[in-house]
Formats: C-alpha cells, sequence, structure tokens
C-alpha cells in the first residue's frame, strides 16, 4: 500500500480537489473503506496544513504503526530491482515520438534535472535518492533505510544537518529538457568607433571646438562623425546608420549648432523653433536637451527647450511662448501642444530630425508624425531631415521617404552584404532587404544566453544578481523585462529578499525602477540617479531600451525575451558604448531557444552560460545553505545537489515573501498577468517561438513567486491553462511545420491571440512605454482594455 502511495505516476487522492474523486482515486489503487477513511481523514488534514503554508508533509509520520508495520520494509535490492521494473515498463510503453520529443519526466539526463524522483533514477545501482521530492521531506526508516541514506550521503559530502525542511515543491523536478545549444557560425558586423581625425580638422566655430573639447571632453572624431558631420553641414538630408553608443547624438547637434550659430541676423527667442528634434522616450528627450545645453554655452542666443509628457503643459506653453529655438520633444506632447498650443509656430523650421528613426516611424507613431510633418510642411522655408538608428532598416526608411530630399545614406558599417559570409542555410530570404537586416553590435560586447526552465526564472535571475552585485563589486546592471507590473512586482521582492546584507557579505546593493507607470518627477529622478550611481541594479521595460547613455552599465539582462531583433540590439547597446566593454545575459526557456537561429539570421552570436554555473554562485553564502552540509572535498554530484538545494532555500525566501499577505500574492498574480498578456503579443513572425500555448501557467507562477497556479487567467490570455499542458507537444509540431504553416496556424488563432489594435496598444503600453498621444477617451478605453497597467507616457489635451 505504502509502494502505492509513492508511485509518483499517479497523483495522491489527496491532491484531489472534490471529494468522489478522491474516493474514486483511493479505490482504484485497492484500498479497503476502512483504510480509505482514514487515508482520506489524514489527506484532509496534510491539505489543511498545507493550505496554511506548512508544506511539511511526512506521510509515514502521519500512518499509525499498526498500518506501517503491516508492510515488510524492502530490501535496497527489492527497491532497486522494483523501480528498474517500473522504469522498462514506462519505456515500453511511451511511442518513440514521445521519446524524442520528450515528456515533463525527465528521460534524459540532464545535469540539473537528475536526481530528482527517486523512482526515476535508474542510471546507478542503489543508490538511494539524494533528496526529497515534490512537498515531501525525509522519508521514514522503515521505508527506505534513513541511515544508508545518511551515510552515502555524507560519503557524498553531503552531512544532514538540524535545519528545518525546506516547504517549497521541487523547482528541478518536471522540467522541460534543456536542449543543447548550437551556436550558429556568424560574422558579426563590425564597426570601427573612432578615427584618427579630430573635431579641430572639421571646419566648425572655434569656440565649439573648445566646447566640444573642454565641456563634452571629446576631440577624436567617431567613425559615424566624420561621415555625416560634413554631410549636414553641406546641407544635405541623411540617413544615419550606425550601432549603439557610437556618438549620433554629436554627429548631428555638432553640424546643427554650427548652423544655427551662423545665421545673421542673429537667432532670437521670438523666432521659434528652427529646429524640431523628435525622440521617441521622456528620458532621451531629457538627455538630449542635456547635450545641446552644454554644446549652446559659448552660442547663449540660442535657445534649447523639451517638451515631454508627464510634465506640466501650462508651464511648457509659457515657455513655447517665450520662444524655444531648437524643439526636443516626444511625438504624442507635441502633437498636444500642434493642437492646443496657438503660441507654437513651425515658420522657422529649417531642421527635423528623428532619432531612434526606426521607433518614432513605425505602426505606433505614425499617426503623430503625420500631424507633425503637415504641420511643418504648411509653414517652414525648405528644411533639412535627418533620420538616425542603430537598426534603420531598408523598409523603415521607405516609409520616410516621403520626407526626406534627396537623403545621403550613411551606414558606417558599409553594406552588411558586402562584409558578411553568413552560414547560408540560417538566411531564408537572401535579398538584399533581409541582408540589410544584419545589425552591428558593439565589438568589445560579450553576448551570452543562458537557457532557464520557467519555474527556476526568479531564482536564476536573482542569483545572477547575486553574483554580480553582491559576490563581486562595482557592477552595474539594467534588467529588461515585459511590463511595469512585472518590474514592481521584482523591485519589491528583490529589495526585500536581496538587497541587504548578509551573514558572510556586508555589502549591500540598491534596485531601482523605471517604467511608464511611474511619475515623471520620479522617472527623472531614478534616471539621473543611475547615471551617477557607481552600482546597482536597475529594473525596466524598454522605456529604458533606447538611446539611454548611462555611464559604465556593465551588464544587461534580457529576463524577457525581446519583441524583435532590432530592440535586442537596442537594449545590449546600454553597455560597451564608446568602446568600452561590457556583457550582455539573455533568458530563454528550453521552448525559446529556436531565437538564437532568429538573432543569428541577424548576425548576432550568443555563447551559451549554464544555468548550473549562474546558480553556483549560491555557494558564496551559507544564507542559503540547503539541508546537507557543504565542504570542498564534496564530490560534483552532491556539490550539484547543494546548490539545488540552496535555489529552493532561495525561492522558499521568495516564496514566503509573496505569500506573506494577500496584498503581495495580489501584486505577484497582476505580475504574472501582465507578462502573460505582453506574451501574446510577439509579432506574427515570431509566434512559433513565443506562443502563449507554449507557456506552463503553473511553472510560469512559480517564477512569480506563487505556489499554485491563479485561477481566472483564461480570458485575459487565450488559451494558457488546460492546454497548456500539452505544450510541449504544441511546441514540438510548431517547430516541425514549414513556417508557412506556422504562419497559417497564427492565423488561424486569431480567436486566442488578441486583436491587431489590442497588439499595438499593448505593445506601445507594455514593452516600450512609448509616447501614445490621443484623447482622455481614448486613455479611458484603453485601460479598460488592459486593465490599470498601462504603461501610458503622454497625457491626453486638455
Ligand atoms: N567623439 C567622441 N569621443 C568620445 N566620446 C564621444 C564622442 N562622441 C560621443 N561620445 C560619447 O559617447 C557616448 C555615446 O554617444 P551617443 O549617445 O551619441 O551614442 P548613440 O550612437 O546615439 O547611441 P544609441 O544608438 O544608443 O542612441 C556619449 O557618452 C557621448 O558623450
Amino acid at each position: 500500500m505504502l509502494a502505492e502511495l509513492q508511485n509518483p505516476q499517479n497523483p495522491l487522492p489527496g491532491e484531489c480537489a472534490c471529494p468522489r474523486t478522491e474516493t474514486w482515486a483511493w479505490r482504484r489503487r485497492g484500498f479497503s473503506e476502512n483504510q480509505e477513511a482514514f487515508l482520506t481523514c489524514v489527506f484532509g488534514l496534510l491539505r489543511m496544513s498545507t493550505e496554511d503554508n506548512q508544506l511539511c508533509l511526512n506521510i509515514s509520520s502521519s500512518l499509525p504503526s499498526s498500518l506501517s508495520a503491516k508492510k515488510k520494509p524492502l530490501s535496497a535490492q527489492q527497491r532497486w530491482a522494483r523501480k528498474k521494473q517500473r522504469a522498462e515498463k514506462r519505456r515500453n510503453s511511451s511511442t518513440p515520438t514521445e521519446e524524442k520529443s520528450g515528456s515533463f519526466k525527465q528521460r534524459r539526463l540532464q545535469p540539473l534535472d537528475t536526481a530528482e524522483e527517486p523512482g526515476e533514477k535508474i542510471e546507478a545501482p542503489p543508490v538511494p535518492p539524494p533528496i526529497p521530492s515534490e512537498h515531501s521531506q525525509a522519508p521514514p526508516p522503515e521505508l527506505t533505510g534513513k541511515k544508508k541514506k545518511k551515510e552515502t550521503r555524507e560519503k557524498d559530502g553531503v552531512k544532514e544537518s538540524g535545519r528545518s525542511s525546506i516547504k517549497t515543491s521541487s523547482l528541478f523536478k518536471h522540467n522541460p529538457d534543456i536542449p543543447e545549444i548550437h551556436r550558429p557560425a556568424v560574422s558579426q558586423v563590425k564597426e570601427k568607433i573612432f578615427t584618427s581625425d579630430s573635431f579641430s580638422d572639421l571646419d566648425l566655430h572655434p569656440h565649439l571646438v573648445v566646447t566640444l573639447n573642454k565641456v563634452l571632453n571629446v576631440s577624436t572624431l567617431t567613425s559615424v562623425q566624420k561621415q555625416t558631420i560634413p554631410v549636414l553641414l553641406s546641407g544635405r538630408d541623411a540617413v544615419v546608420r550606425s550601432q549603439t553608443g557610437s556618438g549620433k547624438t554629436l554627429s548631428y547637434a555638432v553640424p546643427l549648432v554650427q548652423s544655427l550659430q551662423s545665421v545673421r541676423p542673429k537667432i532670437t527667442r521670438s523666432d521659434g523653433p528652427l529646429a524640431v528634434i523628435i525622440v521617441p522616450t521622456r528620458e532621451l528627450a531629457l538627455q538630449t536637451f542635456q547635450t545641446l545645453q552644454r554644446l549652446l554655452k559659448p552660442f547663449t542666443w540660442i535657445v534649447p527647450g523639451v517638451l515631454m509628457g508627464g510634465e506640466k503643459r501650462k508651464a511648457e506653453k509659457a515657455r513655447l511662448r517665450k520662444g524655444i529655438n531648437i524643439l526636443i520633444s516626444t511625438p504624442g506632447r507635441l502633437v498636444d501642444h500642434i493642437k492646443n498650443t496657438l503660441s507654437i509656430a513651425f515658420s522657422a523650421a529649417r531642421w527635423l530630425i528623428l532619432d531612434e528613426a526606426d521607433r518614432t516611424l513605425d505602426m505606433g507613431f505614425e499617426k503623430d508624425l503625420t500631424i507633425i510633418l503637415n504641420s511643418l510642411n504648411s509653414a517652414g522655408p525648405s528644411r533639412q531631415n535627418v533620420l538616425l538608428s542603430a537598426t534603420l532598416t531598408q523598409g523603415v526608411t521607405h516609409l520616410a521617404d516621403v520626407c526626406l530630399n534627396d537623403p545621403a545614406s550613411i551606414h558606417v558599417s558599409g553594406p552588411a552584404s558586402s562584409d558578411l559570409t553568413t552560414v547560408p542555410a540560417l538566411i531564408s530570404d537572401p535579398s538584399p532587404a533581409n541582408q540589410s537586416e544584419s545589425f552591428a553590435v558593439p565589438e568589445a560586447l560579450k553576448q551570452f544566453v543562458v537557457v532557464v526552465p520557467s519555474k527556476i526564472r526568479l531564482v536564476c535571475l536573482a542569483a545572477f544578481i547575486l553574483d554580480k552585485c553582491q559576490f563581486s563589486q562595482n557592477n552595474k546592471l539594467i534588467v529588461f523585462v515585459s511590463s511595469c507590473e512585472s518590474v514592481e512586482f521584482l523591485h519589491s521582492l528583490f529589495t526585500s529578499v536581496l538587497s541587504g546584507p548578509s551573514a558572510n557579505h556586508k555589502s549591500s546593493f540598491g534596485f531601482m525602477r523605471l517604467h511608464g507607470n511611474m511619475k515623471q518627477e520620479e522617472r527623472s529622478d531614478v534616471f539621473q540617479q543611475f547615471s551617477v550611481s557607481q552600482s546597482g541594479v536597475l529594473l525596466c521595460t524598454d522605456v529604458a531600451a533606447r538611446g539611454l547613455d548611462l555611464p559604465q552599465v556593465t551588464w544587461i539582462v534580457q529576463y524577457t525575451p525581446p519583441s524583435a531583433t532590432a530592440e535586442y540590439v537596442h537594449r545590449v547597446g546600454r553597455t560597451a558604448r564608446i568602446g568600452g566593454k561590457g556583457s550582455s545575459l539573455l533568458f530563454l526557456t528550453p521552448a525559446e531557444t529556436a531565437f538564437i537561429t532568429e538573432l543569428a539570421n541577424h548576425n548576432i552570436s550568443l555563447s551559451e552560460m549554464k544555468l548550473l554555473d549562474v546558480l553556483s554562485c549560491l555557494m558564496m553564502d551559507d544564507a542559503y545553505k540547503g539541508r546537507g552540509k557543504y565542504h570542498s572535498k564534496m564530490s560534483s554530484r552532491a556539490l550539484e545537489q547543494e546548490i539545488r538545494e540552496r535555489a529552493t532555500v532561495l525561492q522558499t525566501h521568495f516564496e514566503n515573501f509573496v505569500h506573506m499577505d494577500v496584498q503581495s500574492v495580489q501584486n505577484a498574480k497582476k505580475a504574472l498577468q501582465s507578462f502573460l498578456r505582453a506574451y501574446t503579443t510577439y509579432p506574427a513572425h515570431l509566434k512559433h517561438i513565443f506562443h502563449i500555448r507554449s507557456l506552463h501557467l503553473g511553472h510560469t507562477a512559480k517564477s512569480f513567486g506563487l505556489r499554485d497556479a491563479p485561477q481566472g487567467l483564461n480570458s485575459a490570455t487565450g488559451s494558457v491553462g488546460p492546454r497548456a499542458k500539452h505544450h510541449k507537444k504544441d511546441q514540438n509540431k510548431n517547430q516541425t511545420k514549414s513556417p508557412e504553416k506556422n504562419q497559417k496556424k497564427t492565423a488561424e488563432m486569431g480567436r486566442i491571440c488578441p486583436s491587431q489594435r489590442e497588439v499595438s496598444l499593448f505593445r506601445s503600453e507594455f514593452s516600450s512605454g512609448l509616447d501614445e498621444g490621443g484623447s482622455k477617451k481614448k486613455r479611458r478605453n484603453r485601460k479598460k482594455a488592459f486593465g490599470e497597467s498601462g504603461e501610458e507616457e503622454e497625457l491626453s489635451a486638455d
């Protein structure tokens, strides 16, 4: 009977929610009515204690001696024979395809996922199972030969200590296999950053050169500056592409200032805007404004000004009335003023600059841009137009053709097709348009990927942060996640659980957060604080992905994968700027590893970081000590086990925090829900990699510190839920199908996908936190559609 109880194949009847199902389940196991009544009672009690967060489930101690005495203890050989028999039976019953695709049970040996389930351990002679399975703790002496187990564990270097049991269900059980990652052969697009020329070689006002040298501390021209400044000084339009952190801002700001300072009679405030610079986010607007302010030091008669969502409109109107000559703005707020501020006039505008042009020209901003262009066209003299980005593609510049006049095309890396030798198999469409989407990333950037099953994601991120910020020093990290709620959730969780000094490590470190649901004042504060800080972690949405020049960032972590390769490039571009060093780490689940190929198609190559290596840093702090005692002479197997236990201890800390009160459970659920919603908005061509059906709700919930999958998320997220149980099957099907079939399937799945409109709103609200114009009504509707969680950059017109 007890052997039956231990059979992992069948759910324990006590786990059934319905008493009728429970009775049936006992009967199916061949228990008598008396036994059944007793066991139902025992499991009822256990379930109650589980609900009270007391997960110490010790079956044996709950059983009366008369019951356990009926069963003779099995010898080690007998147990081994049984296990072998069971394993063989399972092997025979599973079809070859099932074998190949793998089920949730680990059939293949994985460094991290072995040794979890006693019944599954068939690869070795009768070595006792190392550590408890889900919810259960030390098995009873008469069942498992505890003494013998203890001896072996001690031999392995794991000594039983008197520590209390771990309450958390196993993190390392029932995970999908981690596939082997084959690093596709890719030639990275290389760009030389610096040239041997200096600003003094250019025909610039001497005061401007001095300002560049003394105020901005720059003297040597970068490649993009060397190519762009003369073109813009000659009065031509330009489309400029060069890698992140290569100095694109000065490549347009220097010729702009040079040109405006030479206007005679001298420019006055009353001339209004002579240049309009459009950027996608408020922080970038601020940063650009500050750069121009410094550059304009010797030319005090030229007034720069910034307009952006979140600021007081009234104050902005007053500043516009007073007169701004170089106007830096986010699109939504500028449209707002065009519609509502009488004093805004573009009759003198001679420059239009679209920074991060692929973003400002894309779907979300198209309408705003049309209004801005119409307003500029109807008023001004002939105008010079400049488009810049690290990821300008032909598709995007095609959109811009309407506003450009015979532009010079400046691609610092040259046409991608000329200097690349990409593996042919990786490129499905070798047309020039496709090849031009090979993006350059900084040469000194080290890019890594870690493949982590959903359940382990949270501890893996935490371990990585501890490694970089607590166990080593002077690291500054930016962690990208997909929604404001997730940022809030991780911020409060990590601040409480991770950031204080620990027993072994006295140093503490701080977490900051940045997303579109924060008040503007707070956002600006965080931006400034993180800019000047030497270390720490910034948790953020894509609101910080573009253009921000935050000094000395050492690591970029993409905890949720980006929505496109271009966004990947911009996120990692927050480090390794202007020739500096930096590293990045992308988190993928086993089902998402095809994204590595997607990146390789754009000539981006990643090295694998092993999950166990990330988690192993937990050995540095005994605050996470497992049930055993670690000493340096442990076998590698015991060490792995200790790492797993420590990861479980950390997960327990998180779960305890999350389940501390109703509000924090609520916060975790909200974060999970927004994560799932964001997951539904990956573009169609990436749906075969990131599909909501591939997510296992229970496992994903665990990565939000939730012990159970919350109910009632289906309506919000499409098919997550029961269907998701078959996610592996779906995933495999998806992967074997041709891309066309996948596309068709994605179309067919319209009923579970959000509408196009929802997708575009969602992307603008959750993924980027970029500006959105529009009326209050529109905003209300949006909030209705997405709850109160939207990332709203712009307020509506008054
Ligand atoms: N010629 C130069 N010499 C040294 N440093 C420079 C030079 N030009 C710019 N920089 C510095 O390089 C950093 C990155 O510049 P900038 O923000 O303009 O890059 P970017 O190409 O616009 O990046 P992104 O694509 O991420 O927006 C800034 O700190 C800037 O001050």
